[in-house]
């Protein structure tokens, strides 16, 4: 197979939501010996296509009298791949875009595919002109979703909650290259020594400024550079997730449910800050995922860590008054971390945003009736968007008057006003993330 083929079929599979870029890109690289060349190409165009959608969409659109949703998803794929090169790209040369995309309608299509194909795109070539993104004055929601490959309804829902100045400055976080974060398995190594080993080793490396055993790899490092992930010494976090951990403030001797805990980032987390003299229970819906948390906790050596099958909806039927500590780190809409995942961009529906603060507040609810009296319960998310958070932490408030919240930001060294800690990318340089911490009265 050749590189664009490749590129199609890995494209195919993510746009039919069978997959995650990045797993699929890895996998092709490792099946396919491709020279270093191909491999550049092949990975250009599937994170190059992946991040222009929507504008290759705004063109399909115009030029093609078939609806996309109409396209065979195949033709929909080759469609894109093509425009990107002739669009986005300037070492291909219009011609070979076309030709090679018309070859690839053939291979996995039909003749009809094929003319279809090189119709679009022989259009799309003389109407280039008609192709310049709108600026800012003449259509500001276009123009910050396309430029920032965003989708419109996120930008429109940004510009009403921040306003347009902000929404720009959280697009821009949203397209700089993200940093690799580490953490220090502080049961092992301390951050300072950690640091000094990459840095004698001439990597890039500098402290997190909020989490105290957080890292930072300015230079993209191949993951086996770090021999220290591989040794149980380090664990790769982000250093909003890492805050989470402290604000519960785990002690010796204490029993600590996290509810929703796979792969395991912050329940091997809280256990070493917890010491094995504590029990912290791991649990997750997913069967297969608790197998994860269980694989970090033994690479890291920890042996405090235990892990539950369980729903976090009914948990406090079975457990209730047991833990001194629980972490609910809810499943959300994830829409502080867009910089990490381009796939997850386009898979967001304002229904995702819709439909989990109902099932956020039934988890919080059935976890906080684990919490002994004169527990903690810690909510967390990785979104900005105020119903999966502070909404779902009042509507449980109201309900439930024997807890009260805590300022959330007198445990880690991020101030904020009020209970809640809520990061924002455009103000924190951070990923987005909310924390609340509540206590049960006694
Ligand atoms: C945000 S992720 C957790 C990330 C994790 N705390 C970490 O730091 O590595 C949410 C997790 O909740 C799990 N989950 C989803 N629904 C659940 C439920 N009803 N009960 C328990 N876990 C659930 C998902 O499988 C997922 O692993």
């Amino acid at each position: 197979m050749n590189v664009r083929e490749l590129a199609c079929q890995s494209l195919f599979t993510v746009c039919q939501d069978k997959g995650y870029s990045n797993i699929i890109v890895s996998q092709t690289l490792q099946k396919y010996k491709l020279v270093d060349r191909d491999r550049r190409f092949y990975t250009e165009l599937v994170y190059g296509t992946l991040r222009h959608l929507n504008y290759l969409d705004w063109i399909i659109t115009a030029v093609s009298t078939r609806k996309i949703i109409k396209l065979d998803p195949i033709c929909l794929v080759i469609l894109r791949m093509g425009l990107y090169q002739i669009f986005c790209l300037t070492k291909v040369p219009e011609s070979a875009a076309c030709n090679e995309s018309v070859k690839l309608a053939t291979r996995f299509g039909n003749k009809g595919m094929a003319k279809f194909v090189n119709g679009i795109l022989r259009n799309g070539i003389r109407r280039r002109m008609e192709f310049n993104i709108p600026t800012l004055e003449e259509n500001t929601i276009l123009h910050l979703s396309l430029t920032y490959h965003q989708q419109q309804w996120l930008i429109k829902k940004w510009i009403a909650d921040y306003g347009t100045e902000e929404t720009v400055a959280l697009c821009r976080y949203f397209e700089t290259i993200p940093r690799l974060c580490i953490r220090a398995n502080t049961t092992k190594i301390s951050r300072d020594e950690l640091l000094h080993n990459l840095q004698q080793r001439d990597m890039d490396a500098e402290i997190a400024p909020y989490a105290p055993e957080g890292i930072y790899l300015n230079t993209i490092p191949s993951i086996h550079d770090i021999p220290e992930l591989q040794q149980g010494l380090a664990f790769i976090q982000d250093e909003s997730s890492m805050l989470v951990a402290h604000v519960l403030d785990p002690k010796p001797n204490e029993v600590i449910f996290d509810v929703c805990a796979a792969p395991g980032g912050k329940t091997t987390h809280i256990a070493s800050l917890a010491g094995d003299t504590s029990i912290v229970y791991g649990c997750d819906i997913y069967d297969h995922k608790l197998q994860l948390i269980e694989k970090n906790a033994q690479h890291l050596g920890l042996s405090n860590v235990r892990v539950l099958l369980q729903d976090a909806a009914t948990i406090g039927e079975i457990y209730a008054d047991r833990a001194d500590r629980v972490l609910v780190d809810a499943p959300c809409s994830g829409l502080g971390v867009l910089k990490r995942k381009l796939d997850l961009r386009w898979r967001k529906k304002p229904m995702d945003l819709k439909r989990l603060p109902e099932l956020q507040l039934t988890m919080l609810e059935s976890a906080s009736k684990c919490v002994k009296p004169g527990g903690i319960l810690v909510y967390s998310t990785c979104t900005m968007n105020d119903d999966e958070n502070v909404h779902v932490v009042e509507a449980f408030l109201k309900r439930h008057p024997e807890f009260k919240p805590e300022k959330a930001s007198d445990y880690c060294s991020i101030y904020k006003e009020g209970s809640y800690i809520q990061l924002l990318p455009q103000i924190d340089n951070l990923d987005g993330f909310f924390i609340a911490r509540l206590r049960r009265g006694e």
